[in-house]
C-alpha cells in the first residue's frame, strides 16, 4: 500500500487523517511512528507558515514527501484568537480542557449572534526537490456556552457546526471527516497526490 507521512504528533489529527486517506488507498504514518524526530518550533505568524515549517523540516530529515497540518480556531469576538496559538492557548501543557475553559470564560456574556467562529486548516505538502504547496479549508460555526458531545478533540465540544446543526463533538468521526476544515483542505490537496506518489 502507498504510504503518506503526516508531520503531526497530535493523535486526534492522526486518527482523522487515517480515516480520510483510506479511500485514496494510503496508509498513514505520523510523527507518533517516528519518535526520533524532535519537536518542531512553530514560530510562523500564519497557519500556512507553520504548516510549511513542519512539512519541510520533516521532509528534509526523511528525504520523503511529507504533509503537515497547522490548524486552529478563529473567534470573531476575540479578534481572531486563539488562531495560531490554539494548541497552547491556556499554556504550554496543551490541555484541551483548559483551552476550552479559557475560551468560554472570555466569551462569558457575549450574545449568540456575536459568537461566530471558524476552524481553519492549512496543509503543506513538501516534496524533496520541489516547491512546497499549501491549501486550506474552513468550517463555519458558533461557540456554544457549554460543552456538548464526546467525539473529536480540541475545541470540538464547544464548536456548533452551522451546516450540521450539532456540536462538532456530537458528530460521528465519519461525519466530521466529510465536513471539517481538515476534510475541505485535503479535498484540494487530493488532486496533487497521484502525481507525487506515482512511483509507489
Ligand atoms: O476542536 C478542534 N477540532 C479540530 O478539528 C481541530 N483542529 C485543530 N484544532 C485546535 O488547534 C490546535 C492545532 O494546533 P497545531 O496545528 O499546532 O497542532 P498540534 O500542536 O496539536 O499538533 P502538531 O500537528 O503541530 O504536531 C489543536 O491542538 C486544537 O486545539 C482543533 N480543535
Ligand atoms: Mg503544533
Amino acid at each position: 500500500m502507498k504510504e503518506v507521512i503526516i508531520a503531526t504528533k497530535n493523535s486526534g489529527k492522526a486518527k482523522e487523517f487515517v480515516r480520510m486517506f483510506e479511500p485514496h488507498g494510503f496508509q498513514v504514518k505520523t510523527l507518533l511512528d517516528y519518535e526520533e524526530i524532535e519537536d518542531i518550533e512553530e514560530n510562523g505568524t500564519t497557519f500556512e507558515e507553520n504548516a510549511i515549517i513542519k512539512a519541510e523540516t520533516v521532509s528534509k530529515q526523511l528525504n520523503r514527501a511529507v504533509i503537515a497540518d497547522d490548524s486552529g480556531l478563529v473567534i470573531d469576538a476575540l479578534d481572531g484568537k486563539p488562531g495560531v496559538y490554539s494548541a497552547r492557548y491556556a499554556g504550554e501543557q496543551k490541555s484541551d480542557e483548559d483551552n476550552m475553559t479559557k475560551v468560554l470564560r472570555e466569551l462569558n456574556g457575549v450574545e449568540p449572534s456575536k459568537r461566530t467562529a471558524r476552524f481553519y486548516c492549512a496543509l503543506a505538502l513538501a516534496v524533496p526537490g520541489q516547491d512546497t504547496v499549501t491549501v486550506h479549508g474552513t468550517c463555519e460555526g458558533v461557540i456554544l456556552d457549554e460543552k456538548r458531545g464526546t467525539h473529536g478533540f480540541g475545541y470540538d465540544p464547544i464548536f456548533f457546526v452551522k451546516e450540521k446543526n450539532k456540536a462538532m463533538a456530537e458528530l460521528l468521526p465519519e461525519e466530521k471527516s466529510k465536513i471539517s476544515h481538515r476534510a475541505v483542505a485535503l479535498s484540494h490537496l487530493a488532486k496533487l497526490l497521484p502525481e507525487v506518489f506515482k512511483g509507489e
